[in-house]
């Protein structure tokens, strides 16, 4: 899968702007605060319904403007796809594909799958475990339409066993058949998610062993492993054990919404034991390998997104990953960079032809 072009109207700080694109790689350069990233983040609009950095909606409008527009044609198995996304303040967004409107934005997750690398994803190591389990649930709702649905019925169970223990905090006392049936609804749903992310880890790590290696030449022992209460426990046991617990902190205490991915280097936890270098190796090698397994599931090429990848790895790495992802299994890439020579200078090297636009204050223009 590709994206051809793609035309902005009032997107932050692009008033208008309509740029083609090559099937290989794409690089935009130019000046802090320029617009770069801002390009990545429509692509990622388009194809996931929403921006990567801000989940606000209206906050991607041009300040003092009502509406922004997105439009772009992908090549999607050899098939031409219109996708148009407007959002007017206050309004419900507007999502078209070959202009019929979804029914659910969630019908659009997945089929144009996308993977982004950029500084922030360091909460990903930085961060409590939800920013962990949202990355892992990412990655599975983009392949599998029925697991963001799941998820949110078991939210939903999750909200009414709390609400259940802090009715029982002011009465003391409580309907024991309401909370059994509690309990079958959090149990029912919660093991499907488990057997799930089970079987997703159990793809995901060989693929992320793999990509880390090649970045570091085998020089560093890292790990990431799924963690959850379930593993040894099944979820029905592990609910009856914590009552007392669950009723004096007035919520469910056990569950997959405590599950957590443990990343040591070295036996050691990565937040605290790994290099700003070797977090952004690992960040790297957990994307490569989203990007292959959605690339398996999908039975086509995501786009691949790398906003500023440059920064804090040795020239080395930076080699290898560039080298990696532009002769590989890699599709269509967007790279954003300050520097304009260091790009030529490095797809010179390993011989890969860029197409580069370059980025100056709202405004692209192909270099
Ligand atoms: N809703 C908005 N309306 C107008 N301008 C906006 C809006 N949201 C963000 N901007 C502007 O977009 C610019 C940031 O763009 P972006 O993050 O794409 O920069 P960049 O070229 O990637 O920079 P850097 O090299 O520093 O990462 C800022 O000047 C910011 O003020």
């Amino acid at each position: 899968m590709w994206l051809k072009n793609i035309t902005l109207l009032n997107f932050k700080n692009y008033a208008d702007a309509s740029i083609s694109f090559s099937k290989t790689v794409n690089a935009f350069v130019g000046n802090n605060g320029a617009g770069k990233t801002n390009l990545l983040d429509a692509i990622h609009y388009l194809c996931l319904c929403k921006g990567y950095f801000n989940p606000i909606d209206s906050q991607q409008i041009k300040t003092a403007e009502d509406l922004f527009l997105i439009q772009g044609d992908f090549d999607r198995k050899e098939k031409n796809e219109k996708i148009t996304c407007g959002v007017k303040r206050n309004q419900k967004k507007q999502f078209k594909r070959n202009k019929k409107e979804y029914d659910k934005l969630a019908d659009h997750i997945g089929l144009f799958p996308l993977v982004m690398i950029s500084p922030y994803d360091t909460n990903i190591i930085t961060d409590g475990s939800e920013e962990r389990r949202r990355f892992m649930d990412n990655v599975i709702s983009q392949t599998d339409t029925h697991y963001l649905d799941e998820l949110i019925l078991y939210n939903r169970h999750l909200l009414n066993r709390n609400a259940l223990f802090k009715q029982i905090a002011i009465t003391r006392s409580y309907d024991p058949t309401l909370l059994e049936i509690y309990n079958e609804q959090l149990v029912q749903s919660g093991m499907k998610i488990f057997a799930k992310r089970k079987q997703f880890m159990l793809d995901f790590i060989p693929l992320f062993d793999k990509y880390y290696q090649f970045l570091t030449e085998d020089n560093e022992q890292v790990s990431l492993q799924y963690q959850s209460q379930l593993i040894d426990t099944p979820f029905e046991q592990l609910l009856a054990q914590s009552i007392e617990k669950d009723k004096i902190l007035e919520r469910t205490t056990t569950g997959i919404h405590k599950d957590e991915l443990l990343f040591t280097i070295t036996g050691m936890p990565l937040k605290k034991f790994g290099s700003q270098g070797q977090q952004k190796s690992f960040l790297i090698a957990l994307k490569l390998a989203q990007y292959t397994y959605l690339q398996e599931h999908k039975g086509f090429k995501p786009l691949l997104l790398l906003d500023d990848i440059f920064d804090k790895l040795d020239d080395r790495r930076m080699h290898k990953l560039m080298e990696l992802v532009s002769h590989q299994d890699f599709g269509q890439i967007f790279i954003t960079d300050t520097g304009r020579e260091r790009v030529l200078a490095l797809f010179n090297k390993i011989n890969v032809p860029v197409t580069l636009f370059e980025v100056i204050n709202g405004s692209v223009n192909h270099a």
